[in-house]
């Protein structure tokens, strides 16, 4: 065939596919009520179209047009798959609860997290639910405050102190990393707390990737990476569960002696291995999420010097009841609200998640549209917190909002997402943010380095320069330790 000719052929199959694809799956589905929307073309849909919205952080306005076009219930096809796009509060409501809508599996996770709390499913799911909400529940989370006022306070005098400027967001990474790894599993500074801190950029980096194992790729690199992960945490664990069967532990603070403990009480029935995995998850969904809360928090107090000065003086008050070097304590944490609010007003602007895949295990009726078996849906939770119609002049940032929590229509402010699924690390999340805010406003005035910087999906927020500040110390750091 000649190029000429091989053109209108081409442009005849374009044509064709999609409605070959529509006819086909209308006849599979002929007895369905789908949802309104096109699958677009095979395999690929709108795909691009979705990472293309990600990358310019654009994906609000990208659902919101989908949804003025074919309201908040609509099909299209993402990542190869027939896909259900589901927005709202009550959609919130709707997949929160409903346990027939699992987290999607995808390969690349499968292999690199193993048998966890993202990939199980059944009474194991619920075993381990419980086991890690257990571990992270507010009462265990004061337990944790020593450790992570101590991180707070060595990571600020070993990267901030006597820095003229700093880049925000790979800061806040380890800071986060460093907190959820001692609290975890206890494991001090060093070089093999620095090896597992490279090991798990590359391992996150992969978790989204193509899972192409040949060498180099993404893919390829995140699974050796959480190889040498699972030995270094094998060893910790089976050092923990020899030190319990000899009697010597007497503390549970630790997740591995925790997990250990509930296994002899016949709580749940996992292995060594499957405990390695879950905190493989537990430590990258920790400090993910609370770094990209860190970050936006110390960019939005440079665009807001009032809000900046109400919590210095929060911070202030509570240093002043305090002597000299002391921890900060839970009742010191409590007393944060003000803080606390600009934080919550920064994860309704700035949510680190988005919203989720999951797959209906069977077929699903919402609003009179079935979602077949299979299926996935995209749940674009955190469109509610930029609607007008729920948040009052939705893009101002005013912490005020969160005066009296009540008066937010149910479902509509969901950072840490709902239901059994629920983030649990949310307490966690709130008291690292805390402390760490304490030291920094105590001891720091910042300005942005560029007014413009602007942020990108990647997928969670990531400014595009990591947020470079210039820092103005106010307390000599001798003074600034409570
Ligand atoms: C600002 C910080 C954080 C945010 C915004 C956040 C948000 C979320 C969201 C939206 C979910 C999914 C809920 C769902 O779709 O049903 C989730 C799940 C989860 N998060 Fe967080 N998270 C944060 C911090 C943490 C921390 C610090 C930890 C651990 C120490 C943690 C551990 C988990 C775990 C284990 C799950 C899975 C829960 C399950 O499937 O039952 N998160 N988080």
């Amino acid at each position: 065939m000649s190029m000429d000719s091989s053109i209108p052929f081409a442009l005849l199959l374009a044509l064709l596919i999609p409605i070959l694809l529509h006819i086909v799956i209308r006849r599979k589905y002929s007895s369905y009520n789908l949802p309104p929307g096109s699958l677009g073309f095979p395999v690929i849909g709108q795909t691009i179209s979705l990472l293309r919205a990600l990358h310019s952080n654009t994906d609000y306005q990208w659902c919101q047009d989908r949804i003025e076009k074919y309201g908040v219930v609509s099909k299209m096809s993402l990542f190869g798959s027939p896909t259900v796009l589901l927005a709202g509060p009550a959609a919130n409501h709707f997949v929160f609860s409903n346990q027939d809508l699992i987290f999607t599996e995808t390969k690349a996770i499968n292999a690199l997290v193993g048998r966890s709390i993202l990939t199980l499913s059944g009474e194991e799911l619920k075993q381990v639910r419980s086991a890690l909400h257990g571990y992270l529940r507010p009462e265990m989370v004061t337990k944790y405050m020593r450790k992570m006022d101590e991180e707070v306070r060595r990571h600020i005098d070993l990267n901030w102190v006597g820095h003229k400027t700093v880049t925000v967001a790979p800061l806040a990474r380890r800071l986060a990393f460093d907190i959820i790894c001692s609290v975890i599993f206890g494991q001090g500074v060093g070089p093999i707390r620095e090896a597992l801190a490279a090991d798990f950029e590359t391992m996150v980096k992969a978790m989204l990737s193509i899972p192409v194992n040949i060498p180099f790729t993404k893919f390829n690199k995140g699974l050796n990476a959480s190889r040498r992960i699972r030995k270094v945490l094998r060893q910790i664990a089976r050092d923990m569960e020899g030190a319990l069967q000899q009697g010597y532990s007497s503390s549970a603070d630790d997740f591995f002696t925790y997990m250990l403990v509930l296994r002899s009480k016949g709580t749940h029935s996992l292995t060594v291995e499957d405990i390695v995995d879950n905190a493989i998850v537990l430590l990258a969904a920790g400090y993910e999420t609370s770094s990209v809360l860190i970050t936006f928090l110390i960019r939005c107090l440079a665009n807001e010097p009032d809000i900046f000065g109400k919590i210095t003086d929060e911070q202030e008050e509570i240093a002043r009841s305090k002597g000299p070097n002391e921890p900060l304590t839970w009742d010191d944490v409590s007393r944060m609200k003000y803080t606390w609010k600009v934080a919550l007003e920064t994860l309704r602007t700035i949510s680190p998640i988005f919203g989720s895949f999951r797959t209906a295990i069977k077929d699903i009726e919402y609003r009179g549209y079935h979602i077949p078996k299979g299926w996935q849906v995209f749940h674009a939770q955190s469109i509610t917190h930029l609607d007008g119609k729920f948040f009052n002049d939705p893009i101002k940032f005013d912490p005020t909002r969160f005066d009296n929590q009540s008066l937010i229509p149910p479902y509509c402010f969901v950072p840490f997402g709902g239901g059994p699924s629920m983030c649990p690390g949310n307490e966690f999340a709130r008291t690292e943010t805390l402390v760490a805010m304490h030291y920094l406003v105590r001891q720091f005035r910042w300005k942005l380095c560029c007014k413009e910087e602007g942020y990108r999906k990647d997928p969670l927020p990531t400014p595009v320069l990591g947020l470079p500040i210039e820092l103005e110390t106010r307390t000599p750091p001798e003074y600034a330790h409570a």
